[in-house]
């Protein structure tokens, strides 16, 4: 028995810019089961955000084309209240920012208790504060009761990501998609909410997708990755192997340019540039060649698609197959390290 909880198939989302659309994502494919954390990593522009958008259902304004099937049931394009139904009960998401996220005029009982409420009208006050107390117990609230009259400003970051963690969880989603959770966060604080978020995953068997620019966050809580690049996946692993064996540039890029804790003389191999402007996207060929101008125009492929080079390890773009990194993006070497 298929234990996927989301499909998504060549997904488009395209934003209107004067005159014309611009796919942000594009030819997305994936599946989330059961139980699972797929991670989302690339920098900043590479689509992350809008793809989680998407399988919210939160863009009001884009262009969807494709698949994204929640438990079955195609979602993309359905209607607004359909939609609204199925986000707390089947999907929730846990947001970057919790304090723009959350209501300031609101006590945390009322905000939990509006969630639950949403989902499930009949609920008394008495029962409701139950739930609620309840809730803030299982994302680890050391007071429930006094913190269930506090406002989100009374609130150390930590506290507000819990709560909205908690929020999230209110309705037990059985896919959780949590857009750079602990980015707020200073680091202690950041790997509790992490455990936290593992913890629930293996309660309550949730599908967890995870996007995060940490690739140290990602070797410590992800199942599979995904590697998104402007606007599309180029490289999808469990995280054993795409740590281990990774093939695309823009991966080996990612990886190697952060230092290893157990060497001494790291050599930190960065490629130039950024992700281009949505408008400058190039939509033809391989969207990474222009990062990667040492490598010849016959090493790409006309139009990339995912190769599954092992199972499940896809890879997109036959230009791996001849990457190297040359002498200068040899940026700086540390001498940091034990021995
Ligand atoms: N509503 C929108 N209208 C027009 N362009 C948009 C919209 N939302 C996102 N974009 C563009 O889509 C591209 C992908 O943006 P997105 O926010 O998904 O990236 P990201 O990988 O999540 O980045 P970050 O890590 O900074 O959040 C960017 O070029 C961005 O400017």
């Amino acid at each position: 028995m298929s234990t996927s909880l989301l499909k998504i198939q060549n997904l488009k989302t395209s934003f209107r810019i004067k005159d014309d659309y611009y796919a942000a994502v594009d030819d997305v494919s994936l599946t989330v089961h059961k139980n699972e954390t797929l991670a989302i990593v690339g920098e900043s522009g590479s689509g992350k955000s809008a793809l989680a958008f998407s399988i919210m259902g939160l863009h009001t304004r884009a262009k969807m084309e494709g698949n994204i099937y929640v438990k079955g049931q195609d979602i993309v394009n359905l209607p607004p209240g359909k939609l609204n139904k199925l986000r707390g009960n089947d999907m929730a998401m846990i947001f970057q920012d919790p304090l723009t996220a959350l209501n300031p005029l609101m006590t945390v009982e009322d905000q939990i208790g509006e969630a639950l409420l949403l989902h499930n009208r009949q609920l008394s006050k008495q029962k409701r504060k139950e739930q609620v107390v309840h809730l803030l117990n299982q994302v680890g609230i050391p007071r429930p009761e006094y913190t269930c009259e506090q406002y989100p400003h009374q609130l150390s970051g930590g506290m507000r990501q819990r709560v909205m963690i908690a929020i999230a969880i209110a309705n037990k989603p059985e896919l959780l998609i949590a857009d750079e959770p602990t980015t707020a966060l200073d680091v202690t604080i950041q790997a509790q909410i992490l455990g936290l978020m593992n913890d629930l995953k293996e309660q309550m068997n949730t599908g967890v997708i995870l996007i995060t620019h940490d690739l140290g966050v990602v070797a410590e809580t992800a199942d599979r990755v995904a590697v998104m690049y402007a606007g599309q996946i180029v490289e999808i692993a469990d995280v054993y192997t795409l740590f281990k064996n990774p093939l695309h540039p823009y991966t080996r890029s990612l990886l190697n340019s952060i230092p290893a804790e157990d060497s001494v003389h790291d050599k930190l191999h960065v490629i130039q540039g950024i992700v281009p402007s949505l408008q400058n996207l190039p939509r033809q060929g391989c969207r990474f060649k222009a990062r990667i101008p040492w490598i010849s125009d016959e090493a790409h492929e006309e139009n990339p698609e995912l190769h599954e080079v092992e199972p499940g390890h896809f890879v997109r773009c036959t230009c791996y197959q001849q990457f190297y990194f040359p002498e200068e993006t040899i940026e700086e070497e540390s001498t940091h390290g034990t021995s």
